[in-house]
C-alpha cells in the first residue's frame, strides 16, 4: 500500500476551481514528481497535502490514516516534512534555531541529529550565522535539513531548485536520491526545472490547470515527451 495516497481531490479558492479530481500515490523508497506550468495548482496541492489549505472533497491517507482533517501539526507529527516554495527561513535567527525549529514538536531537549550535518555539511560551519546572512542555496540546504530534523516517512519539496547555482542544484539532488534509495522514505517533489525533475523521478505526474493529465512511471517520461508537456 502507498503511504501516501490523494483521491479525487477538490480545492477552490472562492469560486475558483483549483484541484479538480486530483488523484497521487507516493512510496515509501520513490520518488514522486509533480510537474507542470506556472499557476497550475502544484503549490496549492502541496499545500493541500500539508493541510495549510483545505479540500472541499475528496480523501487524503497517510501510512493507513486520513488525514484530510488532521492541522498542519499533527500531519507534521505523523510524520510529514513540508520544504516549501520560496524555502520561508526565519532569516533573524540562527541556523541552529532553525533547525530546532524543524524539532518543534518533539520532546524538549530533543537534539539536532547530527546525520544533517553529514547531508549539509555547510551548515555545520554555519550554525552560528543568521539565516537571512545566508546565500539562497544555502537557504535550501536549511530548509531542506529542518524539514529532515524530525525524521518525517514523507518528504515533500515545493520547487527545491528554484533560484538555486547548478553546484547546489546537484548536491541537493544527491541528498534526494539517496534519502530515497534507503528506502525508509517517500519523496514527493514539485519541480518545473524539467532535467532535475527527469532525473529524480521513480514516478510522475503532470498538471495542467488543476488537473492530472498524465503520470506514469519515471522511466518513460522521455519516450511519453513529458518535456514538451510542460516547456514553458
Ligand atoms: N491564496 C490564493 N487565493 C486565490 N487564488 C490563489 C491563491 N493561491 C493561488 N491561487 C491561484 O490558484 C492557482 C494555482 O496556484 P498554485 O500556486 O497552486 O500554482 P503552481 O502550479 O504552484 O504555480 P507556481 O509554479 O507558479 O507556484 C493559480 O491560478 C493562482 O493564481
Amino acid at each position: 500500500m502507498s503511504l501516501l495516497q490523494v483521491k479525487d481531490v477538490n480545492q477552490y479558492y472562492g469560486g475558483s476551481h483549483i484541484l479538480r479530481n486530483v488523484n497521487l500515490s507516493a512510496e515509501l523508497g520513490k520518488v514522486t514528481v509533480v510537474l507542470g506550468r506556472n499557476g497550475v495548482g502544484k503549490t496549492t496541492l502541496l499545500k493541500s497535502l500539508m493541510g495549510l489549505v483545505p479540500i472541499k472533497s475528496g480523501g487524503i491517507t497517510f501510512d493507513g490514516k486520513a488525514i484530510d482533517k488532521a492541522t498542519p501539526y499533527e500531519r507534521a507529527r505523523a510524520g510529514i516534512g513540508f520544504v516549501p516554495q520560496g524555502r520561508e527561513i526565519f532569516a533573524r535567527l540562527t541556523v541552529q534555531e532553525n533547525l530546532q525549529m524543524g524539532l518543534a514538536y518533539k520532546p524538549g531537549g530533543t537534539p539536532i541529529p547530527a546525520e544533517l550535518f553529514e547531508l549539509f555539511p555547510v551548515l555545520k560551519q554555519m550554525l552560528g550565522r543568521r539565516g537571512g546572512d545566508l546565500s539562497g542555496g544555502q537557504q535550501q540546504q536549511l530548509a531542506i535539513a529542518r524539514a529532515l530534523a524530525a525524521g518525517p516517512k514523507l518528504l515533500i519539496l515545493d520547487e527545491p531548485t528554484e533560484g538555486i547555482q547548478p553546484n547546489i542544484i546537484k548536491d541537493i539532488g544527491k541528498v534526494i536520491r539517496m534519502l530515497a534509495d534507503r528506502g525508509n522514505m517517500a519523496i514527493v517533489l514539485v519541480e518545473q526545472y524539467y532535467d532535475f525533475a527527469e532525473e529524480l523521478a521513480d514516478q510522475y505526474v503532470v498538471m495542467e490547470r488543476g488537473e492530472v493529465i498524465a503520470s506514469g512511471p519515471g522511466s518513460e517520461m522521455q519516450a511519453k515527451n513529458i518535456r514538451q508537456l510542460v516547456a514553458i
